[in-house]
C-alpha cells in the first residue's frame, strides 16, 4: 500500500457519448468500474462548454460514487456555485480557453490573487478540499502558499511532450516544485498527459500524495478494458515507490 493516490480523469468518456448524444458510454459506469480497479478517486472536468462532463454527470457523481469526488473548475462565479451546491471531496481550480482542445498550462495564481482569494476561502468553509493546478514554479508555489490552498497539483504536460535532455530538466523542475510546496506545508498532486510509459519518474517523486491521470487511460481502456488499465497504472506507481 503506498501513500500515492491515483485520481481517474472520466472526462473523455463523455466526449465519446458526447458524439452521437447518446446515453453510452456512461461516465459515471466507468467511474465505478475504475473505482473497484483500484482507482483511489474520480476527477472529472465540468467545462464552461460542457464539450465533455456534463452538470447531470457531476450531480450522478456526487450521488453514486464510491471513492472521493475532485471536481476539476475554472475560477467563475458559475463554477464556484456549482462546487458549493454539489460540495465534492475536492475542487481543482484550472485555468481554461474556449479554444483550448485541451488543457495547456497552470493557473496563474499569482497574478489573479484577488480573484481567486474569496473562491478559496469559500470552498474551505464549504469544507471543500480547494486545489489549484500550476506550473511547477516557485512564484506559483509561494501564490499558493499566499492564498492558503491546501494544495497544489502541478502540470506535468510539459514533461509529457518533451524527450531527452528537456524532460530531464522539466522532471528536475517539477520535482524541485515538490519539494517546495510539501516544505511550505502544501499537499502536492501532479496530473495532465500521464501515460504508462511516463508515469514512473513523476510517481519516483516521493512529496507526491495523488496522480490523477485520464485522456491515456481511457484511450487504453478502449483496446482492453478500464479495470485492467487502471489496475496497470496503480500497478506502475507503486513499483515506483
Ligand atoms: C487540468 C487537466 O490537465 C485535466 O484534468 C483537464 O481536464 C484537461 O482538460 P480535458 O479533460 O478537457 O482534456
Ligand atoms: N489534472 C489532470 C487530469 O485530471 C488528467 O489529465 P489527462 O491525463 O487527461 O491529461
Amino acid at each position: 500500500m503506498t501513500d500515492l493516490r491515483l485520481g481517474v480523469n472520466i472526462d473523455h468518456v463523455a466526449t465519446v457519448r458526447n458524439a452521437r448524444g447518446s446515453g453510452y458510454p456512461d461516465p459515471v459506469r466507468a467511474a465505478l468500474l475504475a473505482a473497484e480497479a483500484g482507482a483511489d478517486g474520480i476527477t472529472a472536468h465540468l467545462r464552461e462548454d460542457r464539450r465533455h462532463i456534463t452538470d447531470d454527470d457531476i450531480a450522478r457523481l456526487s450521488a453514486e460514487l464510491t471513492v472521493p469526488l475532485n471536481l476539476e473548475m475554472a475560477a467563475t462565479d458559475e463554477m464556484l456555485g456549482i462546487a458549493l451546491r454539489h460540495r465534492p471531496h475536492a475542487a481543482c481550480i484550472v485555468p481554461e480557453k474556449r479554444e483550448e482542445r485541451t488543457t495547456e498550462g497552470g493557473l496563474d495564481a499569482a497574478r489573479q490573487h484577488n480573484h481567486l482569494a474569496p473562491m478559496v476561502r469559500a470552498l474551505s468553509e464549504a469544507r471543500v478540499r480547494v486545489s489549484l493546478f500550476i506550473e511547477p514554479d516557485p512564484g506559483q508555489i509561494a501564490a499558493a502558499v499566499q492564498l492558503g490552498a491546501p494544495v497544489v497539483e502541478l502540470h506535468t504536460g510539459r514533461y509529457a511532450e518533451l524527450n531527452g535532455e528537456e524532460q530531464v530538466a522539466e522532471l528536475r523542475r517539477i520535482a524541485d516544485a515538490a519539494a517546495l510546496a510539501a516544505k511550505n506545508g502544501i499537499e502536492v498532486h501532479a496530473g495532465h498527459g500521464l501515460t504508462f510509459d511516463n508515469v514512473q519518474p513523476i510517481a519516483a517523486i516521493p512529496q507526491l500524495r495523488e496522480l490523477n491521470i485520464g485522456h491515456f487511460l481511457i484511450g487504453e481502456a478502449i483496446f482492453n478494458g478500464i479495470g485492467p488499465v487502471v489496475a496497470r497504472m496503480r500497478a506502475l506507481m507503486d513499483a515506483a515507490r
